[in-house]
């Protein structure tokens, strides 16, 4: 009987715990006991008139930047904070309802937010899960879950860095006894480094592209540092003279120019950081090397150009993509023991 109620109660906890990357490129849920099972885009369609959701995720983003007059494709966390209450309160319990399948538990949910969002926002994101059928809400610092998806053993007393670049943010910040000793987290990530390459192709060649060709420019032959071996790539886009569709063929070489801007001001950031660190820390760092995780973190040639500004060795984390809500997902095991020792009334609160 009592073996039956222990299994009970895993089942609960299998089915009821999920992790949250609330990214502002993406939503990765995780699941205790399944892994990552949901992962997509952060976007959602909404027609304008009735404020109808259309699609949410990967079907709402095919929709970016080809909607008529009366929908809207929206990124409500584009600038890596909720700056659309309203839409991502949908989104999320739209990906939570999703993920938890037909399960009749509401789930406990720990959600990821970058290190630098305000007590303004992280209340928005504790109402948002909340609101969107959580049974008790938690947040985890992004460079936190980062550092443990990545596999680093933060409870001792040593430095590590983490670099995490996603589409809204930077977040860097140096760990140590499982707290968060020095950071900093910039609006500079994947989506300037897109912003920058549709600037540079208008201005160096006249010809208008969308974000997504810019996205896939950046993600084939996107260059931090420079390659050995030249690459090159074609794009589609409006020639701002004639008006019509214009084919044309990218190198590497303009990437790198594209890209110059965005790249050096994620590298002096991270200098700065360790500029801040406490020296023994800082000694920690330079053994083990810098950790950088996220989708941007997959920028060719963003580890060299870092390693070479800050002269400490950088490694890009397996699967660096997934680091965070792996790393969430791995801190809903010591849900239960934050329950017992909370107060109830404290039950809704983060940390
Ligand atoms: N191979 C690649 N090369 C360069 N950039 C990439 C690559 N793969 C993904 N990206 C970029 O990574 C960014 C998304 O990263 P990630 O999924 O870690 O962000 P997020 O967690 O949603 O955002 P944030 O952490 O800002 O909330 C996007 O800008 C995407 O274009």
């Amino acid at each position: 009987m009592e073996k039956m109620m222990e299994w009970g109660m895993n089942m609960f906890s299998i089915r009821a715990d999920m992790g949250i990357d609330l990214g502002t490129a993406s939503v990765l849920v995780y699941i205790k006991g399944k892994g990552i099972v949901l992962k997509e885009p952060s976007v959602v369609a909404i027609e304008k008139n009735s404020n109808k959701i259309l699609a949410v995720g990967e079907e709402a983003r095919r929709m970016l930047g080809r909607t008529p007059g009366n929908i809207v494709a929206i990124r409500p966390l584009r600038d890596g904070v909720i700056s659309d209450f309203e839409v991502t309160e949908r989104m999320l319990k739209y990906f939570i309802q999703k993920a938890a399948g037909s399960t009749l538990f509401k789930p406990r949910i720990i959600v990821c937010v970058p290190s630098g969002v305000t007590e303004v926002e992280k209340k928005a994101v504790l109402d948002a899960s909340n609101q969107a059928g959580a049974k008790s809400t938690r947040l985890i610092e992004e460079p936190i879950a980062a550092a443990i998806g990545a596999g680093l053993d933060i409870s001792k007393p040593s430095g590590n860095m983490i670099v995490d670049i996603g589409g809204g943010t930077t977040d860097i910040a140096v760990i140590s006894l499982g707290g968060i000793v020095v950071s900093n987290s910039i609006k500079i990530a994947g989506d300037k480094f897109d912003e920058a390459v549709v600037r540079y192709i208008r201005k160096r060649h006249n010809i208008m592209i969308g974000e997504r060709s810019a996205e896939d420019l950046k993600i084939n032959i996107g260059t931090a540092y420079p390659r050995k071996k030249e690459v090159y790539m074609d794009v589609r886009g409006r020639n701002l003279v004639t008006g019509l569709p214009k084919n044309m063929k990218i190198s590497s070489t303009e990437m790198l120019e594209a890209l110059e801007e965005p790249v050096t001001a994620i590298a002096d950031a991270v200098h700065s950081v360790l500029e801040r660190t406490p020296p023994e820390l800082s000694s920690d760092i330079s053994d083990r090397g810098i950790i950088m995780t996220g989708g941007g973190a997959l920028l060719y040639g963003l580890d060299k150009l870092i390693s070479e500004r800050t002269g400490v060795p950088v490694k890009v984390a397996e699967d660096a993509v997934s680091c965070v809500a792996k790393g969430t997902g791995i801190a809903l095991d010591s849900l239960d023991e934050l329950d017992n020792g909370m107060a109830s009334a404290d039950r809704r609160r983060a940390y």
